[in-house]
């Protein structure tokens, strides 16, 4: 039942609360809830932690800050007690680790702890997003996920979930609790907002074309560098196309399948988007690899089919 209906004003509904009316299991009611606590700790790391580097890398070779090994524990800690969680993937990890055997009713989790952590020093926007899975195979197809969600560390905190019955947005009220904000976001066909990622001077012939016509169309450039803010751009607004292509020297792009798209282009596609990497949809792919990159075009449908066929010419 929406909670829009009179008599309820949305904002007295809390994330646990909205959950349990999704009839979903008391596990992945649970995980969600727990995830969301852990969130407060991220946000204060974020707004108080250490700025400096860990002095250690992660499995890619980049630097690890502080922030992100801090993060990172805070995530692996929550998970762990949980009691309902299996295999458990992290961007700065090095390896899946097992919080325990394989067991009916428990989950898999994949998270990137805090996207963009080299922003903090300039106070821009940050995340966490996370895709859950049943059992405890990491490496399927983003299809499989039974549940994906952001937290983005903005002006306000804002947690968007969606267990495949529609997409919800909770901001963080002064109490520190999550309470329902927006709920069934949806996506208009095509909007004027365009957030390309990289170096344009690396892009090949059809990602350049496209985004002269997206200019040619009179569309704004939005973008911040912080995946989780540009996308949460582009879903809460319901228009536009965010894109990070691949580049020379980068056929892949930059951002991770599993830590990454898969979460995104869940919750955009539930929002009536799409999100391919140039040929397919990001969530029929089947990762090999913890690592794997791909090319990524999101948001309003027909922006990304244009993306492919610009691709496609090319
Ligand atoms: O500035 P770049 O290197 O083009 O990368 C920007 C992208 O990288 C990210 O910062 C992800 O990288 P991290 O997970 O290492 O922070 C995204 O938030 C953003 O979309
Ligand atoms: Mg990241
Ligand atoms: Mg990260």
């Amino acid at each position: 039942m929406p909670f829009s209906e009179p008599g309820k004003t949305k904002f007295q509904v809390d994330l646990r609360r909205h959950l349990r009316e999704q009839q979903i299991g008391d596990n992945l009611v649970h995980l969600i809830c727990e995830i969301a606590e852990a969130s407060k700790y991220v946000i204060n790391a974020v707004r108080t932690g250490d700025l400096g580097v860990a002095g250690t890398s992660n499995l890619y070779g980049e630097e690890q800050l502080a922030l992100d090994v801090l993060s990172d524990r805070i995530m692996r800690k929550r998970l762990i007690h949980s009691g309902v969680v299996c295999n458990i993937a992290s961007e700065e990890m090095d390896e899946i680790f097992q919080a325990q055997a394989d067991a009916a009713g428990l989950y898999s989790v994949a998270y990137d702890p805090l996207d963009g952590s080299s922003l903090v020093d300039v106070n821009l926007a940050v995340g966490t997003i996370v895709s859950i899975y049943e059992g405890c195979n990491l490496l399927q197809k983003g299809r499989n996920q039974v549940a994906a969600m952001y937290i983005l560390y903005g002006p306000r905190v804002s947690l968007v979930y969606s267990v495949g019955k529609g997409v919800h947005e909770f901001t963080m009220n002064h109490l520190m609790e999550y309470t329902l904000t927006r709920e069934n976001i949806t996506m208009n066909s095509e909007g004027n907002i365009y957030s390309p990622g990289g170096l344009r001077n690396k892009y090949n012939a059809g990602d350049e074309k496209f985004v002269r016509y997206l200019e040619d169309r009179g569309a704004k450039l939005r973008y911040s560098g912080g995946f989780v803010p540009d996308i949460n751009q582009v879903l809460m607004k319901g228009k536009g196309i965010f894109m990070y292509p691949a580049l020379n020297g980068s056929p892949n792009g930059k951002l991770r399948i599993l830590f990454e798209l898969n979460a995104m282009a869940y919750l955009v596609e539930h929002a009536g988007g799409a999100a391919t990497n140039g040929r397919q949809p990001l969530l029929d792919i089947e990762p090999v690899s913890l690592d794997q990159r791909a090319p990524v075009y999101i948001g309003c449908k027909n922006d990304v089919k244009k993306a492919m066929e610009f691709l496609a010419e090319a």
